[in-house]
């Protein structure tokens, strides 16, 4: 079994099954946090799961995992000067159809979620809707039940694309990926990384989450699409924004920056521009509105609008 050993700046425990636990120690921070925050990931197997698990609690990328054992973390970290603890369930590979499977039983247990697919394999990205569709099944049973409405709102559920490095072989587009995640009810955010290759978007990933557990992240904006870092991407890099007074999907890009799209010749904002027309349509179908904030005009809340 795979053991984990803590890192300077990031105390990080692997738990045998889900009934071990283990403590280390941990500096003080500004504020704290006292509830950890009980993440689940699922997805079909190979797509890299526990890849992106072990990325985030060791800031490592082992390579070959073991596939079989569904397996519990223990990460502390600092977010925003908070003392944040993750409790992650890896599900390795559990199929929503197997016997004894506990998906049920691990969909009660979290109260985030992570869906995560490979862009090389159209199946398991078919495979999250169902996924997909058993959380949010699962969130409104909680919000219905008699009291256990309150916390049901805070559970975020990210779909995450994964394996974007190996953008030769990519069969699901990020504008798929998008457009699955604004039709599915109850999915916040999405994200089109590398695990193997971008360790920051995994630490986005996780930030975002808490920030939606303690609604820190605006509570205006009601999708987040996020790509990791790679010059294999056709297209920008773009970052949810947190802008006062705008609704619907907010993006911001950098155009003045060097464009590090090695398949187009255009800028960055063309490129842009070119990939919010594919993304448009799904955005009108779901009525959300796409605003584009330019990157040098942010800090004075300047938008341009596209819907
Ligand atoms: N190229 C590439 N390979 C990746 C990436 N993430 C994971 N892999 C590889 O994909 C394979 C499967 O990764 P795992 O993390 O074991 O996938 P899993 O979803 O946990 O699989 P199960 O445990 O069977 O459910 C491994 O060979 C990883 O090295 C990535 O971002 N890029």
């Amino acid at each position: 079994m795979l053991r984990l050993i803590a890192d300077s700046h990031h105390s990080s425990v692997l738990i045998d099954g889900a009934t071990r636990s283990a403590m280390t120690p941990f500096r003080k921070r500004l504020g704290s946090r006292s509830k950890p925050i009980k993440v689940l990931v699922l997805g079909q197997p190979g797509v890299g799961k526990t890849a992106l698990i072990v990325r985030l609690v060791t800031q490592r990328f082992i390579g070959e995992y073991d596939p079989t054992l569904e397996k519990m973390y223990t990460h502390h970290t600092e977010i925003d000067g908070d003392r944040v603890t993750f409790e992650i369930l890896d599900t390795a590979g559990c199929h929503p159809d197997e016997h004894g499977c506990g998906l049920e039983e691990h969909i009660r247990w979290a109260n985030a979620f992570i869906v995560v697919y490979s862009v090389t394999d159209r199946w398991s990205f078919d495979e999250c809707s169902r996924l997909l569709f058993l959380v949010s099944y699962a969130k409104r049973c909680r919000r219905h039940s008699a009291n256990g409405g309150s916390g049901a709102k805070q559970m975020p559920v990210m779909l995450v694309g994964n394996k974007n490095d190996l953008e030769a072989q990519r069969v699901v587009s990020v504008a798929d990926g998008t457009t699955r995640s604004l039709e599915i009810a109850g999915c916040t955010a999405f994200s089109d990384i590398s695990v193997r290759e971008s360790p920051g978007s995994v630490r986005r990933i996780f930030t975002e989450l808490y920030r939606s557990c303690t609604r820190r992240s605006s509570g205006l904006i009601s999708r987040s699409v996020s790509y990791g870092q790679t010059p294999a991407v056709d297209i920008p890099m773009l970052n949810r924004t947190n802008v006062d007074g705008l609704r619907g999907l907010t993006l911001s890009c950098s155009p003045e920056a060097p464009h590090t799209d090695r398949h187009s010749p255009d800028d960055k904002t063309s490129a842009t521009k070119r990939w919010m027309q594919k993304v448009i349509p799904s955005l009108k179908k779901n009525n959300q509105t796409l605003h584009l904030i330019r990157a040098n005009t942010y800090h004075e809340h300047i938008a341009e609008r596209y819907s």
